[in-house]
C-alpha cells in the first residue's frame, strides 16, 4: 500500500466529452450534474452517478474523481457501484423516489457501511446527498429532509461510524442519490466550526433527528500535508439561519463561516498544523436557491476564491426553506 496517495480534487469540472478521454487514467469515478438523475451506472468501466441538478439550457458539469494510485478495482454491492485503488474508495448509490425516504436512506447507508467495512475502507471522509424536493412535505406528512436525517442517523447509530463532512442539498428530480469517499489507512479528522453548533446537536425545532455530519474532514496522510473537505456551509450561526431573505448577506456569513472553519485557530483546536484561507479552496460548488440570485452570488464568490479555483454553480433548493445559498470546497 502506498503511503502518499491522497484524493486530489476533481481535476476539473469537465464537459461530458472530456470524461470519455480520461478513461484509462487513474479515474475512480464521476458525478454527472445533468438534466436527469437516476441510479449509478458504468461508463468506461467506472461508476458514474447522474444527478438532476442542471436546468435545460445550462451546461452539464462532470466532476471527475481521480487519485495517483494505479490499479483501480471496481464492484457492486446492493446497488452501490464503487471503485477503489488500495487507499481511496469512491462509491455512488441511489435511493430513488420512495414513500419513506428515511427507511430507504437507512438501508442504503447500512449497505454503504457494510461495504466500507468489508473492503477495509473504514475511514469515510466525505459524503454528498442530493434530495429531490428536499424541503417538500413527505409522504409521511413530515419533510423529506427530516425523514432522510432520521434514517441516516439510525444507520450511523447502528454501525457506529464517525460522522464525516457532508452535503445535503436539493436536486431537481430523481429521488435521493448519494456518493462518498473513504480511505483505507489515512486517518480522518472530523472538524466542527466555532461559530456553529455541531449539526448533530441542533435543537429539535429543525427535526426529530439532527443531521449526521461534521463541518469538515481533514485526511491525514502518513507524511506531508493532507486534504481538507469542507461540508456544504450556509448562513447559520449557532443553529439559527442568519439574514433570511438577504442573499448577499447570506453569502458573506457563509464565507465567514468557512474562513473560521479552515483557519489556523480552528485547525489547531483539532490538532492540525497550519491553516487555510478561502483562496486556498478548490473545486468549489455553490448552490443557489433562486435563479435570479445566481449573478450576484457568483460575483461575490469570484471575489473571494482564487482565480485558479473552479467554481460550479447549481440552482437547487437548500435544506432549510430560509437558506438561499450554500457553499462547499476542498483543499488540493
Ligand atoms: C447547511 C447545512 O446542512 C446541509 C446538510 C447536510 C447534510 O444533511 O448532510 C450537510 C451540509 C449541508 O449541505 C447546515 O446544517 O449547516
Amino acid at each position: 500500500m502506498r503511503g502518499n496517495v491522497i484524493v486530489t480534487p476533481p481535476s476539473t469540472f469537465r464537459s461530458a466529452e472530456d470524461f470519455a478521454d480520461l478513461a484509462g487514467d487513474t479515474v475512480l469515478g464521476a458525478v454527472r450534474f445533468s438534466t436527469a438523475g437516476g441510479p449509478p451506472r458504468w461508463e468506461h468501466g467506472l461508476p458514474v452517478l447522474p444527478l438532476h441538478m442542471v436546468r435545460p439550457g445550462e451546461a452539464e458539469v462532470v466532476e471527475v474523481w481521480h487519485t495517483d494510485g494505479d490499479v483501480v478495482r471496481t464492484g457492486e454491492h446492493e446497488g452501490l457501484l464503487y471503485a477503489h485503488d488500495g487507499e481511496v474508495l469512491f462509491c455512488a448509490g441511489w435511493i430513488g423516489p420512495s414513500a419513506d425516504c428515511g427507511e430507504a436512506a437507512r438501508q442504503a447507508y447500512l449497505a454503504a457501511f457494510e461495504l466500507v467495512e468489508g473492503l477495509g475502507y473504514r475511514n469515510v471522509v466525505r459524503m454528498w446527498n442530493m434530495l429531490e424536493g428536499i424541503t417538500d412535505r413527505s409522504a409521511r406528512g413530515t419533510e423529506v429532509y427530516r425523514d432522510f436525517c432520521v434514517g441516516r442517523g439510525k444507520a450511523f447509530d447502528e454501525r457506529g461510524h464517525a460522522m464525516p463532512a457532508s452535503t445535503g442539498i436539493g436536486s431537481l428530480g430523481g429521488g435521493v442519490a448519494f456518493y462518498f469517499l473513504a480511505h483505507r489507512s489515512h486517518e480522518a479528522v472530523h472538524l466542527e466550526n466555532p461559530l456553529q453548533v455541531p449539526a448533530h446537536e441542533y435543537p429539535p425545532q429543525y427535526g426529530p433527528r439532527p443531521p449526521s455530519f461534521a463541518r469538515a474532514t481533514y485526511v491525514r496522510p502518513e507524511q506531508g500535508r493532507g486534504s481538507l473537505y469542507v461540508s456544504g456551509t450556509a448562513s447559520i450561526l449557532d443553529h439559527a439561519t442568519v439574514a433570511a431573505g438577504d442573499v448577499a448577506r447570506q453569502v458573506q456569513v457563509t464565507l465567514a463561516n468557512i474562513a473560521a472553519l479552515i483557519g489556523a485557530d480552528n485547525l489547531a483546536r483539532h490538532g492540525i498544523d497550519g491553516g487555510y484561507r478561502l483562496d486556498d479552496l478548490r473545486a468549489v460548488k455553490v448552490y443557489v436557491k433562486r435563479p435570479e440570485d445566481v449573478p450576484i452570488v457568483t460575483r461575490l464568490c469570484r471575489d473571494e476564491f482564487s482565480r485558479r479555483a473552479e467554481v460550479a454553480v447549481f440552482t437547487v433548493d437548500v435544506c432549510r426553506p430560509d437558506l438561499l445559498v450554500e457553499i462547499e470546497g476542498m483543499t488540493p
